[in-house]
């Protein structure tokens, strides 16, 4: 699968002056519930409207979803709004049904994306459709798994596709429910440009009150659009309560997004960008010259170690180390998530460096 123009042909179309906007239930619960957000949210930036009705859950005995039922009462929201609707499809029989009801997008959620036997028979299943679909990332940050599915669905001939990025599992405690790792998102957009990417910030932090911050950030990071749950009532929703808005925060988030342009063409700006790039092309050489010359410090550790046998791992070294840049970092301003990461990824190449002379 080669990036292609075409991919974001079906968002391009609807013509929007601001990101696409996908929201509506966690769930389909009743079909007044159903109707009743519909219809709040009708003359608002969203472009379509969302009730999940096949419930992937956790655990046996928790709610369900309403199954094909639910498919009518989106019929009623497309008859009554006049807005465009779209559920998820989990296999074969769902799409089979959701494409006789005439749904209008379709997507995939991340428990399906993790499994390619799952993902070809959907693919298969879709077919030829012109309805868009769009695939969220797989539940662990695996970009090639996620591409993988986007390109099973491609090849059996949809054309109108995108992506969903919902965040990851983790088993360390963080603020989110599913962990962004943004620079996935960022290396996504690097090889596909032009695949549709939307932001889910519903999955993403399983909190109300830390959407619109994350959602401010998917619009830093250039995605086209958000998908965002919202119930009239969402502390007594059936599913995910805890992150559901109303449809009145809805438009209060929509109103206070800031979109950003790709660039500014005005000469000012563009001078002292210039200006401050070049001065992070200067340190960024120095950075690579600095690492360089600590690995040739490590390389006569390893060859000093070598000749008395020792072990490359110096745990006590290695924390004093850590400690240390750790406070050191918060000085200039460098957080200590960054601090860590950077000193891990220093450390192992300087094991990788030592494991070569001591084993060479
Ligand atoms: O100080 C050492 O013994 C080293 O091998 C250097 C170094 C490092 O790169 O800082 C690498 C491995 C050890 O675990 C501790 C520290």
């Amino acid at each position: 699968m080669e990036n292609n123009k075409e991919m974001r042909a079906w968002l391009d179309d609807l013509n929007l002056n601001h990101p696409l906007v996908i929201a509506g239930p966690c769930s389909a619960e009743t079909e007044e519930q159903v109707l009743k957000i519909a219809h709040e949210l009708k003359d608002t930036d969203v472009s379509y409207f969302r009730a999940g009705i096949w419930k992937p859950r956790t655990r046996p005995g928790m709610f369900e979803g309403v199954g094909a039922l639910g498919l009518k009462w989106l019929q009623k929201v497309k008859e009554e709004t006049g807005m465009k609707v779209c559920t998820e499809v989990a296999n074969a029989a769902h799409v089979k049904l959701a494409l006789e009801h005439d749904i209008d997008l379709l997507w995939i959620g991340a428990r399906s994306t993790v499994s390619p036997f799952i993902m070809q028979e959907i693919a298969d299943a879709l077919e030829g459709t012109d309805k868009p679909v769009l695939i969220k990332n797989p539940v662990n940050p695996d970009l090639a798994l996620w591409l993988g599915g986007i390109e099973r669905i491609y090849k059996s001939g949809v054309q109108n596709i995108g992506a969903i990025h919902r965040g990851f599992s983790t088993y360390a405690k963080t603020k989110f429910r599913n962990t962004p790792e943004w620079q996935l998102a960022i290396e996504f957009q690097n090889k596909f440009p032009d695949i549709p990417l939307i932001n889910d910030p519903s999955h993403i932090t399983g909190k109300r009150d830390m959407i619109m911050e994350v959602s401010q950030e998917a619009l830093d990071l250039n995605f086209d659009g958000l998908m965002i749950e919202t119930h009239y009532d969402p502390e007594n929703a059936w599913s995910d309560a805890a992150q559901q808005v109303t449809p009145e925060t809805l438009v209060q988030i929509m109103v206070d997004l800031k979109i950003r342009k790709e660039g500014s063409s005005e000469e000012d700006y563009n001078k002292t960008l210039n200006t401050l790039r070049a001065q992070i092309d200067v340190v960024d050489n120095q950075i690579i010259e600095l690492l360089g010359k600590r690995m040739e410090a490590a390389d006569g550790i390893g060859a000093l170690k070598k000749t008395k046998n020792v072990a490359v791992l110096q745990n006590k070294r290695w924390n004093e180390i850590l400690g240390k840049m750790v406070i050191e970092g918060e000085q200039h301003g460098l957080s200590e998530e960054f601090i860590l990461r950077m000193f891990k990824a220093v450390h192992q190449e300087s094991i990788n460096h030592q494991e070569k002379i001591i084993n060479g």
